[in-house]
């Protein structure tokens, strides 16, 4: 066996296997710092020389870290389960508060670089936030490893920046092939921002 086909699922699709990671100490304040430069890039407003400035640090970081850079399943990012969002600066730094077959639970806030307008969350986070859950809810519920077919939000409240939520999803049933999840977003008081349905379908062996 190849190292390459070590890295696939055999007994259920033919996708790279999920391996959590354990990362190097410097990781998850590096994600973190990442993520305050994030808020800082979009809601700045500097002098010219002050971005010029910035501009050079950015590029001396860039030159730091591109020799590192590693096909998908190989660094931390993503696949740090103890770090919030698993270490993605593409997902919301959440940490996962239980994770079982009843369902997946996740907490955390949403910050100024997920404005939208008016000071309040941008709406597209939202089925970002959903269909992480969803994925989760597969995986806890030892479901076959399937992809979203369709997502659907339903919008309730708007979503406030740097207030505690928490997501919480579940399957609401099953069908063959297909995995039916059903998710709330709400605030630490239990008001309901959003709700969610989603259709996870098992991938067929040598489906992408
Ligand atoms: C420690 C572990 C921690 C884990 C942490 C990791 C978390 C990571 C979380 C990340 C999570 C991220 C997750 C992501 O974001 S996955 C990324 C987003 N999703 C995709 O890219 C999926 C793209 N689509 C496809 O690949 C195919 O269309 C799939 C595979 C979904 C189905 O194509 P396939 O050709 O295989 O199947 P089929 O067409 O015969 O359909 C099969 C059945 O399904 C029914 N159907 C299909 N579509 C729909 C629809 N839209 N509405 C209603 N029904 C629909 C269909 O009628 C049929 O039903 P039935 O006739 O049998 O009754």
């Amino acid at each position: 066996m190849t190292e390459a086909d070590s890295e696939k699922v055999d007994l259920r699709s033919e996708i790279p296997r999920f391996k959590p990671a354990t990362p190097p100490a410097a990781f998850g304040e590096f994600v973190e710092n990442m993520r305050r430069l994030q808020d800082l890039a979009v809601s700045i407003d500097a002098p010219d020389e002050v971005y010029a400035a910035a501009q050079e640090k950015t590029a001396e970081l860039i030159e730091l870290l591109a020799p590192f850079e590693a096909r998908e399943g190989k660094g931390p990012a993503n696949r740090s389960m103890q770090l919030p969002g698993r270490g993605s600066l593409l997902m919301p730094p959440w940490k996962v508060e239980k994770f079982d077959e009843e369902s997946v639970v996740a907490t955390g806030v949403l910050r100024r670089y997920h404005l939208g307008g008016g000071g309040v969350a941008h709406g597209g986070v939202l089925p970002l936030i959903f269909d992480d859950n969803f994925g989760m809810v597969v995986y806890a519920a030892k479901r076959p490893i399937s992809r979203t077919a369709y997502l659907h939000v339903n919008y309730r409240k708007v979503t406030p920046l740097n207030v505690p939520l928490a997501i919480e999803g579940k399957v609401d049933r099953v069908d063959g092939r297909k995995t039916f999840i059903t998710a709330r977003l709400t605030e630490e008081d239990g008001t309901l921002l959003a709700d969610g349905e989603g259709l996870m379908v098992q991938l067929l062996p040598g489906q992408p």
